[in-house]
């Protein structure tokens, strides 16, 4: 997967350059470019914001130095994902669609925003996708694109060593996954649950699966009540 990410703070990125992510990268995985918005400046002061018509607070940035930097990265079968307060709520199932693609442009933004001619103008040439990470306010759109290339990164063949762990994850069914546990088998008067211990693998399974259903029904409603009906067995409605 190829990716490119236009900002004025590149150095935002370093994580980006740790961990799993960093090794996708390594290994050829993850093609990942990170570029200063401000390439595509001309001024002496390399001007990217200017003060927002109508008024208002703050500054919203300038189109020219966003026109010049897509049409120079995102080249034919590029998608552009643009980090908003606006956007489409980030959900797993976005991070699944992401990662199944060739090629993703990030634009991360900053002041009030990207003057919305540059979004417009970008859509007459390639996919947008205008997402957001959750209900409240970011500074701008770098935070939100590590987030999302975590979720996305994770998700490409071969970078998670037990892809296994996919499937059982919170949100990968729709529904929370259940408690997690290690050794030691006691700690500070508190025991792992026996069944975990049991070695009957049909009995965790159940237990898994009343356990991430009552935690689901408890803390995400919304997610619960999505759940398509039709994937709740009989052991599942006695829960
Ligand atoms: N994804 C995401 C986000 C952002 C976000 C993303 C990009 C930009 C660019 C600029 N800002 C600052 C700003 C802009 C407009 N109104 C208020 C503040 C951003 C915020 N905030 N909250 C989220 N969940």
């Amino acid at each position: 997967m190829k990716v490119d990410i236009i900002s004025i703070f590149p150095d935002y990125f370093a994580p980006l350059g740790l961990s799993l992510v960093g090794k996708a990268r390594t290994t050829g995985t993850l093609d990942l470019a990170v570029h200063d918005l401000r390439t595509w400046t001309h001024d002496v002061h390399r001007t990217v914001d200017d003060s927002p018509y109508g008024g208002g607070p703050g500054m919203v940035m300038r189109p020219e130095p966003w026109g010049q930097a897509l049409e120079a990265v995102a080249g034919p079968g590029a998608t552009l994902v643009v980090p908003s307060p606006v956007g489409k709520p980030f959900t797993q199932a976005d991070a699944y669609e992401l990662a199944a693609l060739d090629h993703l442009v990030f634009a991360c933004g900053r002041y009030e925003g990207i003057d919305q001619r540059v979004i417009d103008d970008a859509a007459d040439r390639m996919p947008v996708r205008e997402v957001s990470l959750g209900d409240y306010v970011l500074f701008g759109g770098e935070v939100a694109v590590i987030v999302i290339m975590e979720a996305i990164t994770r998700l490409l063949p071969g970078v998670l060593g037990n892809a296994d762990s996919l499937t059982e994850e919170s949100h990968a069914a729709g529904l929370l996954e259940a408690p997690v546990y290690t050794k030691p088998a006691a700690w500070r008067d508190r025991e792992v649950p026996d069944v975990l211990r049991s070695g009957d693998h049909g009995r965790i399974a159940r237990w898994r699966r009343t356990e991430s259903l009552l935690r689901t029904a408890a803390r995400r409603p919304d997610l619960f009540a999505a759940y398509p009906p039709e994937h709740l067995d009989k052991q599942d409605r006695k829960a």
